[in-house]
């Protein structure tokens, strides 16, 4: 397994979407020789300008690339990309790394991970907390488990796209540690929603309720960030509704597998599906708030 120097070690990332292709700059910013895949060529344009190389498929990148990175939207595009046509596996061999860096349930990641290692590749699943703007700024936080010589080894990319890196153990471990932080995000930003239509309703100013939280015990960077913009009724994506849905999904489905009880978990996820079917599946996951104030 190579050490991810800059220049020495060729790396590809699969996925330019709105973090792959923040994650993938600050890669080539670094001084990484990066090649890139999208399935959607058009959106490597920029990351190309910067100095990336464009493959036609993942295969191809797999084949040029000593550590490739994928940030896809869900399971069925992680496998997808790793078992389709022209996929991840049908290049992998000895002396290669995949690092799926996507949100995924552990039952995904696991299956990746045996189509990684029996081509002979190592396999990491990291997961990533942090939104767009921790993603532009290199503050993402990696929830890694897998090859332990894999996470070592591209520690240095890691270092260079986060502020933060756990190894977590066996594959799934990273998965489910993502899932549940992102069920907990999901139900409070839920909540976060229903106190401000509820301030409206009661008369009250929400922008006096965002500075009083603010100021208060359960003050959080999400609130500051995400409540002017939800008060204006403006939800500009940096982390989808449809990926935020797909993870209170994924995280009930676990629940249900450790007999766990979820009500809030499930409460929230009715009104994130609610908000898909009135159309904000693209808009950021703060969307939910006209859900909250729909009287449909
Ligand atoms: N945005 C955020 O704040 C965060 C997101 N995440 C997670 O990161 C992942 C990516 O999120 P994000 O970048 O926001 O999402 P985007 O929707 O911006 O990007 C999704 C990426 O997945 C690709 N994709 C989707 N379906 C397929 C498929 N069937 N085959 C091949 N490629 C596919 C898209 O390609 P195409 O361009 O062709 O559609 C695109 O590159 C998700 O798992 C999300 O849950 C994790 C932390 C934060
Ligand atoms: O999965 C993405 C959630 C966004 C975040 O972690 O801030």
């Amino acid at each position: 397994m190579p050490t991810a120097a800059p220049g020495a070690t060729k790396i590809g990332f699969l996925g330019i979407g709105i973090m792959g292709n923040a994650m993938a700059a600050n890669l080539i910013k670094d001084g990484y020789d990066v090649t890139v895949w999208n399935r959607s060529a058009d959106k490597c344009a920029a990351l190309q300008a910067a100095g990336a190389k464009l493959a036609g498929t993942p295969a191809e990148v797999v084949s040029s690339c000593d550590i490739t990175l994928a940030m896809l939207s869900d399971p069925e595009a992680c496998l997808a990309v790793a078992m389709g046509p022209d996929g991840v596996a049908s290049a992998m061999k000895a002396g290669k790394g995949y690092v799926d860096v996507s949100t995924v349930d552990a039952a995904t990641a696991q299956e990746v991970a045996a189509a990684v290692r029996g081509a002979g590749g190592a396999y990491l699943e990291a997961p990533v907390s942090g939104s767009k703007g921790p993603a532009e700024q290199g503050q993402l936080i990696f929830l890694s488990a897998g090859d332990r010589q894999l996470f070592d080894a591209a520690s240095p990319l890691l270092e260079v796209m986060g502020k933060a890196s756990f190894y977590l153990g066996e594959v799934g471990a990273g998965a489910n540690m993502k899932l549940v932080v992102n069920m907990i995000m999901g139900s409070m930003m839920v909540s976060y929603a229903e106190g401000l239509n509820l301030a409206k309703q009661a008369g009250l100013q929400q922008a006096d309720l965002v500075e009083v939280i603010k100021l208060g015990a359960i003050a959080c960077p999400m609130f500051a960030l995400k409540g002017p913009s939800m008060i204006e009724g403006k939800y500009p994506p940096a982390f989808p509704l449809k990926h935020q849905q797909k993870d209170m999904r994924l995280a009930l489905a676990l629940g249900d597998e450790h007999a766990q009880q979820l009500p809030l978990a499930a409460a929230a996820n009715e009104l994130y599906k609610r908000a898909r079917a009135a159309g904000y599946s693209d808009a950021d996951f703060s969307a939910v708030m006209d859900a909250v104030a729909s009287r449909k």
